[in-house]
Protein backbone atom coordinates (compact mmCIF):
# COMPACT_ATOMS: atom_id res chain seq x y z
CA UNK A 1 0.00 0.00 0.00
CA UNK A 2 1.00 3.87 -0.71
CA UNK A 3 0.47 6.25 1.85
CA UNK A 4 0.41 10.08 1.20
CA UNK A 5 0.21 11.96 4.54
CA UNK A 6 -0.05 16.06 3.29
CA UNK A 7 -1.11 18.58 6.33
CA UNK A 8 -3.23 21.66 6.43
CA UNK A 9 -1.70 25.03 6.82
CA UNK A 10 -3.09 28.48 7.23
CA UNK A 11 -2.64 31.19 5.19
CA UNK A 12 -1.79 35.09 5.00
CA UNK A 13 -0.67 35.09 9.14
CA UNK A 14 -2.11 38.81 9.26
CA UNK A 15 0.21 40.52 6.67
CA UNK A 16 1.26 38.07 4.25
CA UNK A 17 -1.83 37.45 1.68
CA UNK A 18 -0.86 35.34 -0.43
CA UNK A 19 2.45 35.03 0.27
CA UNK A 20 3.14 33.38 3.81
CA UNK A 21 1.57 30.40 5.16
CA UNK A 22 2.73 27.72 7.50
CA UNK A 23 1.72 23.88 7.92
CA UNK A 24 0.21 22.83 10.96
CA UNK A 25 -0.77 18.92 12.23
CA UNK A 26 -3.89 17.99 10.90
CA UNK A 27 -3.37 15.90 8.09
CA UNK A 28 -4.95 14.60 4.67
CA UNK A 29 -4.19 10.89 4.47
CA UNK A 30 -4.67 8.85 1.01
CA UNK A 31 -4.42 4.93 1.30
CA UNK A 32 -3.68 3.66 -2.69
CA UNK A 33 -3.87 -0.07 -3.59
CA UNK A 34 -3.12 -0.80 -7.42
CA UNK A 35 -4.45 -4.36 -6.95
CA UNK A 36 -3.55 -6.00 -10.63
CA UNK A 37 -4.82 -9.29 -10.05
CA UNK A 38 -8.32 -8.38 -8.75
CA UNK A 39 -11.01 -9.34 -11.64
CA UNK A 40 -13.31 -6.09 -13.44
CA UNK A 41 -15.16 -4.74 -11.16
CA UNK A 42 -19.04 -4.34 -12.87
CA UNK A 43 -19.62 -1.33 -13.28
CA UNK A 44 -16.25 -0.20 -14.63
CA UNK A 45 -15.07 2.60 -11.92
CA UNK A 46 -14.44 6.11 -14.36
CA UNK A 47 -10.95 6.30 -14.63
CA UNK A 48 -10.16 3.11 -13.54
CA UNK A 49 -9.89 4.62 -9.94
CA UNK A 50 -12.27 3.70 -7.07
CA UNK A 51 -12.87 6.32 -4.09
CA UNK A 52 -14.03 5.71 -0.95
CA UNK A 53 -13.69 8.39 1.54
CA UNK A 54 -14.02 9.23 5.47
CA UNK A 55 -13.68 12.04 7.27
CA UNK A 56 -14.56 15.72 6.84
CA UNK A 57 -17.10 16.29 3.86
CA UNK A 58 -17.72 12.46 3.43
CA UNK A 59 -21.60 13.42 3.28
CA UNK A 60 -21.08 15.54 -0.20
CA UNK A 61 -17.31 15.37 -1.29
CA UNK A 62 -17.97 12.97 -4.89
CA UNK A 63 -16.76 9.77 -5.18
CA UNK A 64 -16.67 10.12 -9.01
CA UNK A 65 -13.03 10.37 -10.25
CA UNK A 66 -13.49 12.39 -13.25
CA UNK A 67 -15.42 15.05 -10.33
CA UNK A 68 -13.22 14.77 -7.08
CA UNK A 69 -10.88 17.22 -6.80
CA UNK A 70 -7.70 14.85 -5.52
CA UNK A 71 -8.43 12.46 -8.62
CA UNK A 72 -9.27 15.05 -11.16
CA UNK A 73 -5.82 16.47 -9.80
CA UNK A 74 -3.85 13.41 -10.21
CA UNK A 75 -5.47 12.72 -13.83
CA UNK A 76 -4.10 16.61 -14.85
CA UNK A 77 -0.80 15.32 -13.62
CA UNK A 78 -1.09 11.75 -15.61
CA UNK A 79 -2.29 13.56 -18.84
CA UNK A 80 0.44 15.57 -19.03
CA UNK A 81 2.38 12.03 -18.98
CA UNK A 82 0.18 10.86 -22.21
CA UNK A 83 -1.65 8.69 -19.59
CA UNK A 84 -5.01 8.71 -20.19
CA UNK A 85 -6.76 7.39 -17.15
CA UNK A 86 -4.97 5.65 -13.54
CA UNK A 87 -3.76 1.93 -13.81
CA UNK A 88 -6.16 -0.73 -13.95
CA UNK A 89 -7.86 -1.74 -10.42
CA UNK A 90 -6.43 1.86 -9.15
CA UNK A 91 -8.35 2.17 -5.53
CA UNK A 92 -7.58 5.06 -3.41
CA UNK A 93 -8.65 5.42 0.35
CA UNK A 94 -9.33 8.96 1.36
CA UNK A 95 -8.91 9.92 5.22
CA UNK A 96 -9.52 13.30 5.35
CA UNK A 97 -10.21 15.11 8.98
CA UNK A 98 -9.17 18.84 7.63
CA UNK A 99 -12.81 20.97 7.63
CA UNK A 100 -13.99 22.12 4.39
CA UNK A 101 -13.58 25.56 3.30
CA UNK A 102 -12.42 27.21 6.85
CA UNK A 103 -9.40 28.99 6.38
CA UNK A 104 -6.97 25.35 6.98
CA UNK A 105 -6.40 24.57 2.96
CA UNK A 106 -8.37 21.69 2.78
CA UNK A 107 -8.33 22.40 -0.86
CA UNK A 108 -4.88 23.16 -0.80
CA UNK A 109 -3.85 19.45 0.60
CA UNK A 110 -6.21 17.82 -1.42
CA UNK A 111 -4.18 19.55 -4.64
CA UNK A 112 -1.15 18.77 -3.19
CA UNK A 113 -2.48 14.78 -2.29
CA UNK A 114 -3.61 14.75 -5.99
CA UNK A 115 -0.52 15.87 -7.72
CA UNK A 116 1.45 13.42 -5.44
CA UNK A 117 -1.13 10.59 -6.35
CA UNK A 118 -0.85 11.35 -9.94
CA UNK A 119 3.17 10.95 -9.48
CA UNK A 120 3.27 7.83 -7.66
CA UNK A 121 0.48 6.03 -9.22
CA UNK A 122 1.92 6.88 -13.03
CA UNK A 123 5.54 6.33 -11.83
CA UNK A 124 6.50 9.40 -12.65
CA UNK A 125 9.80 10.04 -10.45
CA UNK A 126 8.94 14.48 -10.14
CA UNK A 127 10.54 15.82 -7.61
CA UNK A 128 8.89 18.13 -5.00
CA UNK A 129 10.13 21.15 -7.17
CA UNK A 130 8.39 19.90 -10.24
CA UNK A 131 5.27 18.77 -8.62
CA UNK A 132 4.75 21.74 -6.84
CA UNK A 133 4.75 23.92 -10.03
CA UNK A 134 1.95 21.15 -10.93
CA UNK A 135 0.21 22.48 -8.13
CA UNK A 136 0.15 25.69 -8.91
CA UNK A 137 -1.39 25.65 -12.19
CA UNK A 138 -4.29 24.44 -10.27
CA UNK A 139 -4.36 26.34 -7.21
CA UNK A 140 -3.13 29.95 -8.31
CA UNK A 141 -2.57 31.63 -4.68
CA UNK A 142 0.89 29.88 -3.84
CA UNK A 143 0.72 30.22 0.32
CA UNK A 144 -1.62 27.27 0.86
CA UNK A 145 0.23 24.39 -1.35
CA UNK A 146 3.53 25.55 -1.35
CA UNK A 147 3.27 25.16 3.01
CA UNK A 148 1.63 22.08 2.73
CA UNK A 149 4.58 20.31 -0.13
CA UNK A 150 7.07 21.72 1.80
CA UNK A 151 5.92 22.03 5.55
CA UNK A 152 7.26 24.23 8.22
CA UNK A 153 6.70 28.27 8.16
CA UNK A 154 7.41 29.61 4.28
CA UNK A 155 7.69 32.28 1.83
CA UNK A 156 6.89 32.50 -1.61
CA UNK A 157 6.23 34.01 -4.75
CA UNK A 158 5.22 32.73 -8.43
CA UNK A 159 6.29 33.62 -12.15
CA UNK A 160 3.81 34.82 -14.16
CA UNK A 161 2.18 32.88 -16.33
CA UNK A 162 1.13 32.89 -20.07
CA UNK A 163 -2.53 34.13 -20.02
CA UNK A 164 -2.99 31.49 -22.68
CA UNK A 165 -2.09 28.08 -21.10
CA UNK A 166 -4.31 29.68 -18.03
CA UNK A 167 -7.06 29.44 -19.58
CA UNK A 168 -6.73 25.91 -20.90
CA UNK A 169 -10.17 24.02 -20.13
CA UNK A 170 -8.25 20.91 -19.38
CA UNK A 171 -6.51 21.88 -16.25
CA UNK A 172 -8.61 21.95 -13.22
CA UNK A 173 -8.99 25.04 -11.13
CA UNK A 174 -9.42 24.60 -7.35
CA UNK A 175 -11.16 27.42 -6.45
CA UNK A 176 -14.17 26.85 -9.26
CA UNK A 177 -15.92 24.23 -6.88
CA UNK A 178 -17.83 22.57 -6.12
CA UNK A 179 -18.58 21.88 -9.63
CA UNK A 180 -15.56 20.88 -11.67
CA UNK A 181 -14.57 23.44 -13.74
CA UNK A 182 -12.06 22.94 -16.27
CA UNK A 183 -10.36 19.53 -16.13
CA UNK A 184 -12.65 18.74 -19.10
CA UNK A 185 -11.17 15.82 -21.33
CA UNK A 186 -11.32 17.72 -24.61
CA UNK A 187 -9.17 14.88 -25.66
CA UNK A 188 -5.91 17.42 -26.08
CA UNK A 189 -3.15 17.43 -24.09
CA UNK A 190 -3.60 19.38 -21.37
CA UNK A 191 -0.44 22.37 -21.36
CA UNK A 192 2.41 21.06 -19.17
CA UNK A 193 3.18 23.52 -16.51
CA UNK A 194 6.52 25.40 -17.01
CA UNK A 195 9.45 24.86 -14.68
CA UNK A 196 10.18 26.75 -11.46
CA UNK A 197 6.44 28.61 -11.51
CA UNK A 198 6.98 29.08 -7.60
CA UNK A 199 10.14 29.61 -5.44
CA UNK A 200 9.93 29.66 -1.56
CA UNK A 201 12.03 30.07 1.44
CA UNK A 202 11.22 28.32 4.91
CA UNK A 203 11.88 30.43 7.77
CA UNK A 204 12.06 29.36 11.32
CA UNK A 205 9.95 28.92 14.02
CA UNK A 206 10.57 29.54 17.70
CA UNK A 207 9.76 26.40 19.74
CA UNK A 208 7.64 27.68 21.76
CA UNK A 209 4.98 28.87 19.66
CA UNK A 210 2.22 26.74 19.13
CA UNK A 211 -1.62 27.48 16.83
CA UNK A 212 -4.86 27.73 18.42
CA UNK A 213 -7.22 27.40 15.86
CA UNK A 214 -10.72 28.39 16.54
CA UNK A 215 -13.06 26.70 13.94
CA UNK A 216 -16.64 28.20 13.68
CA UNK A 217 -19.02 25.93 11.89
CA UNK A 218 -19.98 27.38 9.10
CA UNK A 219 -17.80 27.51 5.71
CA UNK A 220 -16.54 30.76 3.59
CA UNK A 221 -15.69 29.48 -0.29
CA UNK A 222 -12.34 30.54 -0.94
CA UNK A 223 -13.54 31.49 -4.25
CA UNK A 224 -15.93 33.75 -2.36
CA UNK A 225 -13.68 35.40 -0.13
CA UNK A 226 -11.29 36.44 -2.38
CA UNK A 227 -14.44 38.39 -4.59
CA UNK A 228 -15.02 40.71 -1.22
CA UNK A 229 -11.10 41.95 -1.84
CA UNK A 230 -10.72 45.32 -4.06
CA UNK A 231 -9.05 45.34 -7.33
CA UNK A 232 -6.95 48.10 -6.54
CA UNK A 233 -4.79 49.77 -2.90
CA UNK A 234 -3.72 52.61 -1.69
CA UNK A 235 0.27 52.90 -1.44
CA UNK A 236 -0.39 54.08 2.11
CA UNK A 237 -1.85 49.95 3.04
CA UNK A 238 0.58 48.39 0.91
CA UNK A 239 2.83 50.16 2.80
CA UNK A 240 1.23 48.99 6.14
CA UNK A 241 1.48 45.33 5.11
CA UNK A 242 4.99 45.27 3.33
CA UNK A 243 6.31 47.04 6.80
CA UNK A 244 4.80 44.42 8.97
CA UNK A 245 5.83 41.42 6.87
CA UNK A 246 9.63 42.38 6.79
CA UNK A 247 9.56 42.13 10.88
CA UNK A 248 7.04 39.23 11.24
CA UNK A 249 9.26 36.68 9.30
CA UNK A 250 11.78 37.30 11.61
CA UNK A 251 10.36 37.90 15.02
CA UNK A 252 8.36 34.28 14.66
CA UNK A 253 11.70 32.80 14.98
CA UNK A 254 13.34 34.41 18.26
CA UNK A 255 12.91 33.07 21.48
CA UNK A 256 11.65 34.24 23.88
CA UNK A 257 9.32 35.55 21.16
CA UNK A 258 8.46 38.98 21.58
CA UNK A 259 4.74 39.42 21.85
CA UNK A 260 4.37 43.17 21.39
CA UNK A 261 6.09 42.93 18.77
CA UNK A 262 4.49 40.30 16.86
CA UNK A 263 1.00 41.09 18.20
CA UNK A 264 1.31 44.55 16.48
CA UNK A 265 3.45 43.08 12.94
CA UNK A 266 0.40 40.35 12.70
CA UNK A 267 -1.95 43.78 11.52
CA UNK A 268 -3.55 43.66 7.98
CA UNK A 269 -5.16 46.17 5.51
CA UNK A 270 -5.37 44.25 2.62
CA UNK A 271 -7.61 41.20 3.41
CA UNK A 272 -9.31 40.68 6.95
CA UNK A 273 -10.98 44.53 6.91
CA UNK A 274 -12.94 43.30 3.24
CA UNK A 275 -13.77 40.10 4.68
CA UNK A 276 -15.44 41.08 8.27
CA UNK A 277 -18.75 41.22 6.20
CA UNK A 278 -18.54 37.42 5.62
CA UNK A 279 -17.39 36.74 9.35
CA UNK A 280 -19.71 37.88 11.86
CA UNK A 281 -17.61 39.31 15.19
CA UNK A 282 -14.16 39.18 13.18
CA UNK A 283 -12.80 42.74 13.64
CA UNK A 284 -13.80 43.02 17.46
CA UNK A 285 -12.52 39.52 17.67
CA UNK A 286 -9.38 40.90 16.45
CA UNK A 287 -8.91 44.29 18.02
CA UNK A 288 -9.91 43.02 21.52
CA UNK A 289 -8.10 39.97 22.19
CA UNK A 290 -4.38 40.90 22.76
CA UNK A 291 -1.39 40.50 24.70
CA UNK A 292 -2.37 42.52 27.78
CA UNK A 293 -5.65 40.84 27.85
CA UNK A 294 -4.40 37.37 27.52
CA UNK A 295 -0.74 37.20 28.47
CA UNK A 296 0.72 34.10 26.99
CA UNK A 297 -0.97 35.37 23.39
CA UNK A 298 1.49 36.51 20.32
CA UNK A 299 -0.39 37.57 17.46
CA UNK A 300 -4.44 36.84 16.40
CA UNK A 301 -4.98 36.81 12.58
CA UNK A 302 -7.81 34.78 9.98
CA UNK A 303 -6.55 31.79 8.41
CA UNK A 304 -6.37 31.83 5.05
CA UNK A 305 -9.85 33.39 3.89
CA UNK A 306 -11.28 32.08 7.04
CA UNK A 307 -13.51 31.64 9.08
CA UNK A 308 -11.30 30.23 11.04
CA UNK A 309 -9.41 32.65 13.46
CA UNK A 310 -5.38 31.78 14.12
CA UNK A 311 -3.89 32.48 17.38
CA UNK A 312 -0.17 32.17 17.91
CA UNK A 313 0.29 32.05 22.02
CA UNK A 314 3.02 30.69 23.87
CA UNK A 315 0.86 29.57 27.01
CA UNK A 316 -2.97 30.01 28.02
CA UNK A 317 -4.25 28.15 25.35
CA UNK A 318 -7.36 27.10 26.65
CA UNK A 319 -8.30 30.98 28.05
CA UNK A 320 -7.55 32.16 24.77
CA UNK A 321 -9.71 30.09 22.84
CA UNK A 322 -12.10 30.12 24.85
CA UNK A 323 -12.26 33.95 25.18
CA UNK A 324 -12.62 33.70 21.10
CA UNK A 325 -15.30 30.88 21.64
CA UNK A 326 -17.16 32.86 23.69
CA UNK A 327 -17.34 35.80 21.35
CA UNK A 328 -18.57 33.99 18.73
CA UNK A 329 -21.39 32.57 20.56
CA UNK A 330 -22.34 36.52 21.07
CA UNK A 331 -22.38 36.15 16.99
CA UNK A 332 -25.07 33.15 17.43
CA UNK A 333 -21.80 30.94 16.22
CA UNK A 334 -21.27 27.99 17.51
CA UNK A 335 -17.11 26.78 17.67
CA UNK A 336 -14.64 24.28 17.80
CA UNK A 337 -10.88 24.65 18.81
CA UNK A 338 -7.54 22.94 18.08
CA UNK A 339 -4.08 23.17 19.46
CA UNK A 340 -2.13 22.70 16.80
CA UNK A 341 1.91 23.02 15.59
CA UNK A 342 3.91 23.25 12.68
CA UNK A 343 4.31 20.60 10.80
CA UNK A 344 7.38 20.71 9.47
CA UNK A 345 8.22 17.64 6.70
CA UNK A 346 5.23 19.19 4.54
CA UNK A 347 3.75 15.91 2.78
CA UNK A 348 5.01 12.66 2.61
CA UNK A 349 4.79 9.41 0.60
CA UNK A 350 5.66 5.87 2.59
CA UNK A 351 5.57 2.20 0.73
CA UNK A 352 4.52 -0.46 3.00
N1 LIG B 1 -10.25 15.94 0.73
C1 LIG B 1 -10.93 16.51 -0.25
N2 LIG B 1 -11.44 15.76 -1.25
C2 LIG B 1 -12.13 16.34 -2.24
N3 LIG B 1 -12.39 17.67 -2.33
C3 LIG B 1 -11.90 18.46 -1.37
C4 LIG B 1 -11.15 17.93 -0.29
N4 LIG B 1 -10.79 18.94 0.51
C5 LIG B 1 -11.31 20.06 -0.04
N5 LIG B 1 -11.97 19.78 -1.16
C6 LIG B 1 -12.69 20.73 -2.01
O1 LIG B 1 -12.25 22.05 -1.71
C7 LIG B 1 -13.34 22.86 -1.24
C8 LIG B 1 -12.90 23.80 -0.16
O2 LIG B 1 -11.95 24.68 -0.70
P1 LIG B 1 -11.81 26.17 -0.22
O3 LIG B 1 -13.09 26.91 -0.45
O4 LIG B 1 -10.59 26.71 -0.88
O5 LIG B 1 -11.63 26.10 1.35
P2 LIG B 1 -10.38 25.70 2.27
O6 LIG B 1 -10.13 26.94 3.05
O7 LIG B 1 -10.82 24.58 3.12
O8 LIG B 1 -9.24 25.33 1.36
C9 LIG B 1 -14.35 21.84 -0.72
O9 LIG B 1 -15.66 22.37 -0.74
C10 LIG B 1 -14.18 20.69 -1.70
O10 LIG B 1 -14.88 20.95 -2.90
N1 LIG C 1 -4.24 33.69 0.35
C1 LIG C 1 -5.49 32.99 0.19
C2 LIG C 1 -5.49 31.82 1.14
C3 LIG C 1 -6.75 31.01 1.11
O1 LIG C 1 -6.63 30.00 2.10
P1 LIG C 1 -7.82 28.99 2.43
O2 LIG C 1 -7.25 28.06 3.45
O3 LIG C 1 -8.94 29.80 2.95
O4 LIG C 1 -8.15 28.30 1.14
C4 LIG C 1 -6.64 33.92 0.50
O5 LIG C 1 -6.58 34.55 1.57
O6 LIG C 1 -7.55 34.05 -0.32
Amino acid sequence: MITIRVPCSSANIGPGFDVLGVSLSIWLELHVKIDRNASTPSPKPSLNCSITYEGEGADHVPLDARHNLITRTALYVLQCHDKREFPAFTHVHIINPIPLGRGLGSSGAAVVAGVMLGNVVGDLGLSKDRMMDYCLMIERHPDNVMAAMMGGFVGSYLLELDPKDMERKEIPLAEVLPEPAGGEDTGLKPPEPPLGIGHYIKFGWAKEIKAIAIIPDFEVATADARRVLPKSYTAKDMIFNFQRLAVLTTALTRSPPDADLIFLAMQDKVHQPYRKTLIPGLTEILASVTPKSHPGLLGICLSGAGPTILALATDNFEKIAEEILRRFKEEGIHSRWELLEPAHDGATVTYS
